[in-house]
């Protein structure tokens, strides 16, 4: 493999198009991805509106963990890595329970103007 003047290294066309199909590809499941993440954030707020109404704390240690080791076990099956099966979950609802703080908070204090 050489390296054209423009800094782009000259690539076999064959191997080029195999690239940009797979690039395809993962760009699509990259945008189901982000799909289905918006959906999951929009049941998740309507959770948190739930709990705030009823007074329920924003996490659920015993729901967490029974999420987490059916999510172990679906990676195992599909030859994902269970860890980082595990560390994804705990990365999205971290998150959601942050949410869950805040619409909490609101609906004591109410709404502040912030960014985030
Ligand atoms: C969405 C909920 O609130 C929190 C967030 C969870 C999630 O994102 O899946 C799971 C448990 C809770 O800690 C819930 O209780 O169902």
């Amino acid at each position: 493999m050489s390296t054209s003047n423009t800094g782009t290294p000259d690539v076999d066309p064959a191997v080029r198009e195999e690239l940009a199909r797979l690039r395809d590809s993962i760009d699509n499941i990259d945008a189901a991805v982000v799909h289905m993440l918006a959906e999951r954030f929009k049941c998740t707020q309507q959770v948190g509106h739930l709990k705030a109404r009823h007074h329920l704390p924003p996490a659920d240690p015993a729901r967490e963990a029974r999420q987490i080791a059916r999510l172990r076990a679906l990676a195992e099956n599909a030859k994902l890595d269970p860890a980082f099966a595990e560390k994804f979950l705990n990365f999205i609802v971290a998150e959601v329970i942050r949410h869950h703080e805040r619409i909490a908070d609101e609906a004591v204090n109410g709404a502040t103007p912030t960014v985030n």
